[in-house]
């Protein structure tokens, strides 16, 4: 494998500067800029269908924008060969919608995939003693690791997601839309297992959500896609100034309420 990438201290692991995708006449994107800081908890939230995913697959390389150019710990990435970003890839985990787990693989077989690909001269014995590592801290029980993906639930199919992004020790990971499906107590247990996540491996998260609970609950800033381009990113009390009026709608309806309201009262409980 080539070198890994280094970036040096403080700064930003993620830059995306004058994206543009299109397909065919559709423009998804058209001169997105974002920055995303070391280790912040970035959400991004927008209407469906704004490019959150396509931001997400340009990122990690998966998507070849038209035009722009994204920076991965100082690495570019765009028009650059998978082949000569090993460096980079290997520092990133990805947990994409669903899963997306192998289904002829049991978990453990999954958690192993990135090991084989990334480091094939890793001793088996030792590929599956990480894996098993790797299924632990990502909360699941001990016999999780023998099962097939069709005899998990859809909070351990994410779990189980999870334990395989986290397979290289990243330092970046990618979260498309983590507790969509789950019940309100599965995503808030998800929620703070990133975040335990995050603050004991010094993680840096690029986090895809519509869930107003994970981004007061776990999120240093929001970004918001709208228009084809990031309109705004910041804390939630700094969003809760714009006039934007998705921005204010999002925030300001009965969803985005309840949400603060929740957020609210746990601070209350926590500080007395
Ligand atoms: N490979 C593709 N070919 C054609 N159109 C695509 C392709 N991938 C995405 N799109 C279109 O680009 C737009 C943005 O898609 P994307 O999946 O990024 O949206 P999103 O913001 O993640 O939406 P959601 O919140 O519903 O998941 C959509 O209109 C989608 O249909």
């Amino acid at each position: 494998m080539g070198p890994r990438a280094i970036l040096p201290e403080g700064e930003p692991p993620i830059v995306v500067e004058g994206l543009v995708n299109r397909f065919g006449d559709f423009t998804v994107h058209e001169g997105l800029d974002l920055t995303v800081q070391p280790g912040e908890i970035l959400g991004v939230v927008g209407g469906s269908g704004t490019g959150k995913s396509v931001l997400m697959r340009s990122i990690i390389g998966l998507q070849h924008p038209n035009a722009g150019t994204v920076h991965v710990l100082g690495r570019e990435i765009t028009g650059v060969d998978p082949d000569e970003n090993i460096g980079v890839r290997c520092q990133w985990g990805v947990l994409f919608q669903g899963g997306a787990l192998f289904s002829t693989l049991t978990v453990g077989e999954n958690v192993e995939v990135p090991l084989k690909q990334f480091y094939p001269e890793i001793d088996p014995s030792l590929r599956r003693d990480i894996a098993r590592y790797k299924v632990q801290m990502s909360g699941l029980p001990e016999d999780a690791i023998a099962k097939f993906p069709s005899e998990l639930s859809g909070g351990m199919k994410k779990r189980a997601g999870l334990a395989r992004a986290l397979a290289l020790d990243p330092k970046l990971l990618f979260l498309d839309e983590p507790t969509a499906g789950l019940d309100p107590i599965g995503a808030a247990k998800f929620d703070r297992l990133t975040k335990e996540l995050k603050e004991t491996l010094g993680l840096t998260v690029f986090l895809i959500t519509h869930d107003l609970d994970t981004l007061y609950e776990i999120c240093d800033r929001v970004a918001v896609i709208a228009d084809r381009h990031v309109i705004a990113v910041g804390t939630i009390p700094e969003l809760l100034e714009s006039e934007h009026p998705w921005i204010h709608e999002y925030f300001n309806g009965p969803r985005g309420r309840a949400a603060r309201d929740t957020h609210d009262r746990g601070e209350m409980d926590l500080h007395g």
